[in-house]
């Protein structure tokens, strides 16, 4: 569609970022009285100091967290793989949304952002569905695919231990 009028110019992009609503005000009302009253408290805390952190306009939008949560109760999801924690918002969310058995791999090089959000996973009394990997995604995601083959092939006998 190059040259159309839909085409985002770089002077749209603020109003881009409003997603459907397309008007600052409506995402501010949705946020102040659907997003951030339904936030838990915990999720409110590790945003509050996230906002404290370098490079903190990497947290996960707030509207963003409560489509998160029901995509993975509707799918009944107990194991997820997440790419980039930065602090871990989108860590804690999910490992709210889980079942108590949940289990989610969670992948960044950088532990000391991971750490910044870990004692909200302690708080919120779910730290141990987290399995933190520190390593960029790719390397850490084939030793899980070996691994599992291994499991596999151990399951069917192909190894003997
Ligand atoms: C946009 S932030 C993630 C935001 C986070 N999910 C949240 O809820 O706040 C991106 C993160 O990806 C990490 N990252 C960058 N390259 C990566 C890679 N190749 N593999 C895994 N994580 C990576 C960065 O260290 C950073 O913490």
């Amino acid at each position: 569609m190059e040259g159309s009028s839909n085409k985002i110019s770089a002077t749209d992009i603020s109003k881009s970022d409003m997603g459907l609503f397309q008007s600052k005000e409506l995402y501010q009302y949705i946020l102040e009285t659907s997003v951030y009253p339904n936030e838990p408290e915990v999720l409110k805390e590790l945003r509050n100091i996230t906002s404290t952190q370098p490079r903190s306009h990497m947290l996960c939008a707030a509207d963003e967290g409560p489509l998160m949560s029901l995509l993975l109760k509707l799918v009944n999801a107990k194991k997820t793989i997440e790419i980039g924690v930065y602090t871990g918002y989108s860590l804690l969310l999910t490992a709210l949304s889980l079942p108590k058995d949940g289990k989610i791999i969670a992948i960044d090089p950088d532990r000391e952002m991971f750490e910044v959000g870990l004692p909200f996973l302690r708080k919120a009394g779910v730290e141990h569905k987290v399995d933190f990997i520190e390593s960029i995604a790719l390397p850490a995601l084939d030793k899980l695919l070996e691994d599992l083959s291994m499991t596999t092939m151990e399951m069917h006998g192909c190894i003997t231990l």
